[in-house]
């Protein structure tokens, strides 16, 4: 890129670090802060996260011993700094494409990523176990997991907290509180935190006074000092240590090395830092420039591609507020994510009626199912991939005792740059095997707007409905959603020789499919199955009696719609006959990131795709055109 960057030309891994003083380690961190910069303005990504651990990158790889010290970053959304120094510098323009590197940690990427992340809450439950497995003579070193104030706030967290302290084994937790998750953190554990951290933010911590006095307290933690008071990460048998200022090179650098070598238990860092820190453009943004389409490094101006189409999450944002307006019950909730789910649009409209819990989907499922029997019409709205958190609470909390939470499940299929670890390909399939669950799919937009009204009036149990990231299809949205008749499909094209039974958005891609199937002479027939579940018994049977080739095609993995569709043919009776049937899903292997529409090109689910499938089982069955 041209830039004048000699201390980090000198890295091509961590060892080379050893040999930098410390002021050559600061120098490392301005050049390597605007290395992260100009890469991600030509890559986009997550830029406010990375931007804020650039310190804490460089003096943890020159204090440890990586990769024989296991560095685990939670989530891993903050890891380009990490990468650029772990030998990736030269891949760092591939960022969350096809073929290139991950926007997270990933194992199979490079000895550095011991583990993977990308879901949040993870790395102390993981570093736990890696530090069990040296106590136990495998050849690891010490683990050390960074994790965010907003993925602390996560149950999974206390979990790991809970088992380590009580382990006692030692192990190093870096707490990088940057006072923000994706959107401003809520809960008790962030104003706790902030009463921590206290004055020591990194902007006082420069200035004499308590906050140098914070700093000061922090090394003589480290070297014994007995603390005044304790903190919840002592009564958990964790030895705090902190705040410190995250950005100062001369107290990580301090602290991290006294407690290498000083501590034998577990230990807790207090690092206060600033999400998008050292680039005005995000420092100033609300969001700290969290997730980043590519910018001009000079103005920090996004090049945002105008839409085609509203996205399916703004039109459910409006459809829900617009719902609320007429239902004083409808209340919604979020794990951490208002503004990807669109209840900022709800919010903006019902402020009091929408929750933001934290990352916390367990509590977010089970809260809604309080807030269900207790007379309220709750929407829970997270996204497939970290609905999985929730499962339990689902299945559990809310199918078993069949209360009438409804799910509206953002990102469903395949999400493009976030790549396996975001994809909503399971939720079709852990939700249909639930009694009582009603599960739809939204083929458009404009069925969004009608799956909200549907949801929003279904009182009878629970109900989900999925629809996908990004763009619409930019069909006429209704000016109001109408209630549809649960468990009722429709046709959308007739034709005699091929029915395709579509669940979901990839319609349009199924409606591709029949002109070219109609192509070679046979005719079509298109249906939309809107609901998984209950399924459209009497669509089906039709579909079944008139045509020769039935195929399902569902933006979901096995075991999902298709499978739904196979019980009930085999079960009564339809596959006893010369009828066949091809179900059309996402393949048993996890895909990584790239454009949606290579992806599912990558996944065998594209218009030519499916009508290869028909025309070949119109082959063997002899369908002539
Ligand atoms: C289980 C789960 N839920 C939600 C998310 C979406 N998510 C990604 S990063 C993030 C905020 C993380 O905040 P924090 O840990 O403070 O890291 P920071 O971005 O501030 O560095 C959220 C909610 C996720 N990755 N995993
Ligand atoms: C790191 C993380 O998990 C989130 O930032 C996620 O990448 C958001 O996904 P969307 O961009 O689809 O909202
Ligand atoms: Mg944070």
């Amino acid at each position: 890129m041209g830039r004048h960057t000699p201390q980090l030309d000198r890295i091509s891994a961590p060892a080379d670090m050893k040999s930098l003083s410390d002021a050559e380690l600061r120098i490392l961190a301005d050049e390597l802060r605007d290395e992260v910069i100009h890469s991600v303005a030509n890559t986009g990504g997550h830029l406010g996260s990375s931007l804020g651990v650039v310190e804490l990158t460089v003096a943890l790889h020159a204090v440890f011993d990586t990769p024989r010290d296991k560095l685990i970053w939670d989530v891993g959304h903050q890891c380009y700094p990490h990468k650029v120094l772990t030998g990736r510098r030269a891949q760092m323009h591939t960022l969350r494409q096809e073929g290139g590197i991950s926007g997270f940690t990933k194992r199979s990427e490079s000895p550095f990523d011991p583990f993977g992340a990308a879901h949040s809450s993870t790395s102390i439950s993981a570093a736990l176990g890696f530090s069990v497995a040296r106590d136990m003579g495998q050849a690891t070193g010490d683990a050390v997991a960074v994790i965010g104030d907003g993925s602390i706030s996560a149950g999974m967290a206390y979990e790991a907290l809970n088992n380590a302290g009580a382990q006692g084994r030692r192990m190093f937790v870096i707490l990088n509180d940057n006072e923000m998750s994706i959107a401003p953190p809520v809960g008790a554990m962030s104003h706790y935190m902030t009463s921590l951290a206290g004055s020591a933010q990194p902007e006082a911590a420069r200035e004499p006074g308590p906050a140098r006095d914070h700093a000061r307290r922090a090394r003589e933690l480290v070297t014994g000092a007995v603390n005044d008071q304790s903190t919840l990460f002592e009564n958990l048998g964790f030895e705090y240590i902190g705040p410190i200022d995250g950005h100062d090179m001369d107290q990580l650098l301090s602290v991290l090395r006294a407690a290498r070598v000083r501590s034998n238990g577990p230990v807790l860092i207090h690092c206060c830092t600033v999400k998008g820190k050292g680039f005005g453009p995000a420092e100033e943004a609300a969001d700290r420039y969290h997730g980043v389409s590519s910018f001009d490094p000079k103005t920090g101006t996004q090049a945002k591609k105008r839409p085609n189409a509203p996205s399916y999450t703004k039109i459910f944002g409006e459809a829900l507020a617009d719902e609320a307006t007429r239902d004083p019950k409808l209340v919604a909730i979020t794990a951490a994510m208002p503004s990807g789910t669109g209840l900022d649009i709800f919010a903006s409209h019902h402020p009091s009626r929408m929750y933001d819990v934290g990352i916390a989907e367990q509590h977010g499922v089970t809260f809604a199912a309080g807030l269900a029997a207790g007379g309220l019409k709750p929407f829970c709205a997270i996204y497939s991939t970290f609905l999985q958190r929730g499962y339990d609470q689902i299945v559990h909390d809310v199918a078993l005792q069949n209360l009438p939470v409804r799910f509206a499940i953002d990102r469903a299929g395949l999400v493009g740059a976030d790549g396996a670890t975001h994809a909503g390909a399971f939720d079709i399939g852990y939700l249909t095997a639930l009694p009582n669950m009603v599960v739809m799919a939204a083929s458009d937009e404009a069925e969004l707007v009608h799956m909200v009204a549907t949801a929003a009036a279904y009182d009878d149990g629970p109900i989900a409905f999925r629809y996908p990231r990004g763009e619409g299809t930019g069909v006429t949205i209704p000016e109001r959603g109408r209630p549809l008749e649960i468990g009722k499909g429709l046709i959308v094209r007739q034709g005699f020789d091929v029915a395709i039974l579509s669940f979901g958005a990839h319609l349009s891609e199924s409606q591709r499919a029949a002109d070219i199937i109609e192509a070679q002479g046979m005719t079509v027939t298109v249906a939309d199955a809107r609901f998984a579940k209950p399924l459209d018994t009497q669509l089906i049977a039709k579909l079944a009696r008139k045509h020769r080739v039935l195929i399902t095609v569902e933006q979901g993995a096995q075991g999902g719609f298709g499978a739904m569709v196979l019980h009930h043919l085999a079960n009564e009776g339809w596959l006893d006959g010369d009828l066949a049937v091809r179900t059309m899903t996402l393949p048993d292997r996890f895909i990584d990131q790239g454009a949606p529409d290579a992806m599912y090109a990558d996944a065998g689910l594209t218009a030519q795709d499916i009508a290869a499938i028909a025309l070949q089982a119109a082959k063997v069955h002899q369908v002539q055109a």
